[in-house]
């Protein structure tokens, strides 16, 4: 970042390689022949891989740790539950702490590469999952990745998985708004992008970086589904009564929706029963039927469909 010039007219200029703030810059010989202004072809190639998927939501958060993976995995396992006729898939943008492998049971799985791309794992007849996690030699690997490495493999795996036909794609990404997130925003341009679900916990700390993610979609004009408070209460694994463990002292999630004008689509308990089974990779909704967490999923899940083609 230190060799862009303090006066840089910027890529798409009209003077982009010809002010004098370009002389001596790197790249004034890509921003003069104006290649750097051509759209990314990988744009194009995303749309056409995913035109055959009908709703493209991305699961974002502020702060990490919330559960953006947990209810990516709990939002794709109901859905293709509930819909048998309906084909669901996660693809997991998170690119240096992939987690859908562990939490969907399918971890030590291989992708294979066909001539019409990757084919992703399938968890249920209906449900498939794209991660980075498949590709890594072990799950202690370390991703060590700078800005462009990552975009690239954003890319593919946006442009080169074989989904099939897809009604619901969600796509679990890294928190905060990093370059993941710009890469994916950027790729999915022209890809019609349903939308985002948020997710957040009650406290304030949370709630502070996830107005941070919201103004983020209001900026790149991604429509905010709406926001899901987890361990909104916890469920005691002796009694199963619930109790306030992270008192909403600002009102939590609910009233920063209302303030934002944004939908809150509902809250999830903490339950250290769900946490078992995602690090297991069991499958919550057999082991916690019936459970307050698969109650409230329902309504959350109702949400998320309504905006849903
Ligand atoms: N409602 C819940 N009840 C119990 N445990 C939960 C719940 N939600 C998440 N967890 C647990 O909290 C931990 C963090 O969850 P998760 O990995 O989904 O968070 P994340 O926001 O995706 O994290 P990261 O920012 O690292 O991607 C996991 O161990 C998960 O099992």
């Amino acid at each position: 970042m230190s060799e862009i010039p303090e006066h840089c007219p910027g890529v798409t200029s009209d003077t982009a390689g010809k002010a004098s703030a370009c002389a001596g810059c790197p790249n004034q010989t890509v921003c003069s022949s104006g290649e750097a202004k051509k759209p990314d072809p990988g744009i194009g190639l995303v749309r056409d891989r995913l035109s055959q998927v009908r709703n493209k939501i991305l699961i974002l958060s502020g702060k990490g740790g919330v559960g953006k993976s947990t209810v990516t995995a709990l939002l794709s396992r109901f859905v293709a539950r509930s819909n048998p006729e309906k084909n669901v898939a996660v693809l997991d943008i998170d690119i240096c702490g992939p987690s859908q492998p562990r939490v969907l049971g399918v971890l030590g799985e291989q992708v294979h590469q066909s001539g019409s791309g990757w084919s992703p794992v399938y968890v249920e007849d209906n449900l498939s999952v794209m991660s980075i996690g498949f590709l890594l030699g072990s799950p202690d690997d370390a991703v060590i990745w700078r800005g462009p490495k990552k975009n690239g493999m954003i890319r593919q795996f946006l442009s080169e998985v074989d989904w099939g036909s897809l009604d619901y794609l969600f796509i679990d990404t890294p928190p905060g708004t990093s370059d993941e997130h710009l890469s994916a925003v950027t790729y999915l341009s022209e890809a019609d992008l349903t939308g985002a679900i948020l997710v957040t916990t009650p406290q304030e700390v949370a709630l502070l970086d996830v107005r941070k993610e919201i103004d983020f979609c209001f900026k790149v004009k991604i429509k905010v589904l709406g926001v899901v408070e987890n361990m909104s209460t916890f469920v005691c694994p002796t009694c199963r009564k619930s109790s306030e463990i992270f008192p909403a002292s600002t009102g939590g999630a609910r009233r920063m929706c209302e303030e934002l004008g944004v939908p809150f689509l509902g809250g999830l308990p903490l339950d250290p029963a769900l946490a078992k089974c995602c690090d297991d990779g069991e499958d919550f909704l057999a082991v916690l039927e019936g459970s307050r967490v698969v109650d409230d999923l329902k309504d959350v899940v109702t949400g998320v469909l309504k905006c849903c083609k």
